[in-house]
């Protein structure tokens, strides 16, 4: 496999091939079996607490989109949930897929969302950089928010408007003024379980926190994510239509729920 991608070519079911981890036993996504998830009343409210000063640009790096913060001081971080410490926002990024249909990474007694977001933070408590959390089994936690199809949603505006600008991997530009609190759902409940990063080198370090309520995302808001390329300036143009891992076996984890 040259590079890793969503292509037939270099898709998930080929990632094994480079990164072994892939068959291991705390793999992302899942599909979350409502019925199985069991109320844990030791889990705490979600705590976000983002400054806006702290985004600072929009990237293409030809897997997804992404909005980087800087992450240098505490100034916006996650607190509660299931989570022990403060973890740092580093930043949030989307999947989705090439039709309405699916999109989503975790899938709800089966059932698939058009896309959904990712907002990553790291433990900056114990370890000194995103890089080194990225290695630690409690290093990571990303909080991820289903996007349904319905009504076109006026803050994902602020994202999908400004897409236009870095089509090509690699582009970036400058985003700032921007809190990600404006993407979450009225309610903060949650399903939580351990498992890993979806992309190569699906790295074994996330507290997954999901979201159970939805926020809404429109057909052309969408399509405008299926624009961008997963290619740079110098080779054939190649859209990036799809960038979802399917679920992976659950290998006896369990799924909490405030
Ligand atoms: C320096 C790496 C960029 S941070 C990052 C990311 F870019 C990403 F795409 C995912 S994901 O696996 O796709 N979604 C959970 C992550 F977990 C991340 F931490
Ligand atoms: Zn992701």
């Amino acid at each position: 496999m040259l590079h890793w991608g969503y292509e037939e070519h270099n898709g998930p079911a080929h990632w094994k091939e480079v990164f072994p981890v892939a068959n291991g036993d705390r793999q992302s996504p899942i599909d979350i079996k409502t019925e199985d998830t069991k109320y844990d009343p030791s889990l705490r409210p979600l705590n976000p607490s983002y400054d806006p000063a702290s985004a600072k640009i929009i990237l293409n790096n030809g897997h997804s989109t992404s909005v980087e913060f800087d992450d240098t001081v505490n100034k916006s971080v996650l607190t509660g949930g299931p989570l022990s410490g403060t973890y740092r926002l580093r930043q949030i990024h989307f999947h989705w897929g090439s039709n309405d249909e699916a999109g989503s990474e975790h899938t709800v007694d089966g059932m698939k969302y058009a896309a959904e977001l990712h907002v990553v933070h790291w433990n900056a408590e114990k370890y000194s950089s995103f890089v080194e959390a990225a290695c630690q089994s409690d290093g990571l936690a990303v909080m991820a928010v289903f996007l349904k199809i319905g009504e076109c949603n006026p803050q994902l505006n602020k994202i999908t408007d400004r897409l236009d600008t870095i089509r090509i991997k690699g582009k970036k530009a400058l985003f700032t003024n921007f809190d990600p609190s404006c993407l979450l759902p009225k309610s903060l409940d949650y399903w939580t379980y351990f498992g890993s990063l979806t992309v190569p080198p699906l790295l074994e370090s996330v507290i997954w926190i999901v979201l159970r309520e939805p926020i809404n995302v429109c057909s052309e808001q969408l399509a405008k994510f299926r624009s961008l390329l997963s290619t740079a300036e110098d080779e054939v143009a190649c859209c990036l239509l799809r960038n979802f891992r399917p679920p992976q076996p659950l290998r006896g984890r369990e799924v909490r729920r405030n």
